[in-house]
C-alpha cells in the first residue's frame, strides 16, 4: 500500500546566533504511514517529536529531505492537515459554537453546511449543550474537546495531535482518549499523535514509533494489535505497556540500538 504520509530522509537544523550554535533536532528521519493508521510518536523530552509534527503540518520547513502527504510534497500548512495542540488554541472572544464555525466559514462552506457540521461535531464531543459558552467558562477537558471539534469539523485527511491531553487529569484524559477513538473509528483518518505516556500510546495506537534523543532517531516501530476497545487493566494491555516501556528506556539511553519491529 502506498503511504499517505511519507517522511523521507528528514533533517531539521535550527540556526543559532552563529554557525557553531546551530542545532540539529532531526537527522535523516524516514517513516511511512499508510492511510487510516493511528500512529503515536513516543520519546524522551526534547527528542524532536513536536519538530517532526510541525514539519508534517508544514509549519516548519525541512533543512533536508521531504514530507510527502497524499503524493504531494508539503511546503506549508493546509486544511487537509489539521493540528490540535496541548494548549487549546481557542479564540477567547468567540463562543464554542463560533470557534468551530469560524474554520468552516474560512473554507467557504454555505451557512447551512456550517451549522450542520458544527452541530454534528459538537454533539460528537458532547459539547452541544455548552455551545453558547466562552472558552473561559469551560473546564480544561471541555476546551480540548472544543479544539478537537474545531479541527475535525474541517474534515482533514490527516489529524496531527501534539500532546492534546497532556495537561488533563487522568480520568478526563482516559475519557477523551475513548471519545477520540470512537470518533476515529466512525470516520477514519490518518492520525499522528505525540505523547509522553506509554499508557496513552498503547490505548490509542495501531503502531507506536519510539524516537531517541539522538537527533530524533527512530529506535522502534511497535505494532499494537490488541482489539478495541482496549481494557487498560487486561493482562495483554499491561504486557504491551511493558514492551513499549522497555523500548522507551532504551531510547532514553544515548547508545540505543535500532530495534525496528
Ligand atoms: N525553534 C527552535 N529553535 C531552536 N531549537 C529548537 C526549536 N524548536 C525546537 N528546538 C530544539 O529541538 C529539540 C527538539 O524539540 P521538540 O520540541 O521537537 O522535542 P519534543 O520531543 O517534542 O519535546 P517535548 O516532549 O519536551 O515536548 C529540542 O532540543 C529543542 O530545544
Amino acid at each position: 500500500m502506498t503511504a499517505q504520509i511519507s517522511i523521507q530522509g528528514l533533517t531539521k537544523t535550527f540556526p543559532g546566533r552563529n554557525e557553531s550554535a546551530a542545532f540539529t533536532a532531526l537527522s535523516g528521519i524516514s517513516l511511512d504511514i499508510p492511510a487510516n493508521e493511528f500512529v503515536c510518536l513516543l520519546g524522551p523530552s526534547g527528542c524532536g517529536k513536536s519538530t517532526l509534527l510541525g514539519l508534517i503540518a508544514g509549519h516548519e520547513q525541512p533543512t533536508d529531505g521531504a514530507v510527502v502527504v497524499g503524493g504531494t510534497r508539503v511546503t506549508g500548512p493546509a486544511a487537509q492537515r489539521g493540528m490540535v495542540f496541548q494548549q487549546y488554541a481557542l479564540f477567547p472572544w468567540y463562543t464554542v459554537e463560533d470557534n468551530v464555525r469560524l474554520g468552516l466559514k474560512v473554507q467557504g462552506l454555505s451557512a447551512r453546511e456550517q451549522m450542520e457540521r458544527t452541530e454534528r461535531m459538537l454533539r460528537a464531543v458532547h459539547l452541544w449543550d455548552h455551545r453558547r459558552k466562552f472558552p473561559r467558562e469551560l473546564s480544561g477537558g471541555m476546551k480540548q474537546r472544543a479544539a478537537i471539534a474545531r479541527t475535525l469539523a474541517i474534515d482533514p485527511d490527516v489529524l496531527l495531535m501534539d500532546e492534546p491531553f497532556g495537561a488533563l487529569d487522568e480520568q478526563t484524559r482516559n475519557r477523551l482518549q475513548d471519545e477520540l477513538l470512537s470518533i476515529w473509528q466512525g470516520s477514519r483518518r490518518t492520525v499522528v499523535f505525540v505523547t509522553h505516556s506509554v499508557q496513552e500510546a498503547v490505548t490509542l495506537a495501531d503502531r507506536v514509533v519510539v524516537m531517541a534523543h539522538d537527533k530524533g532517531r527512530i529506535v522502534a516501530e511497535l505494532p499494537v494489535s490488541l482489539p478495541r476497545p482496549r481494557d487498560r487493566m487486561s493482562v495483554e494491555f499491561v504486557e504491551a505497556e511493558r514492551e513499549v516501556s522497555a523500548c522507551l528506556k532504551r531510547a532514553e539511553s544515548s547508545n540505543a540500538p535500532n530495534v525496528i519491529a
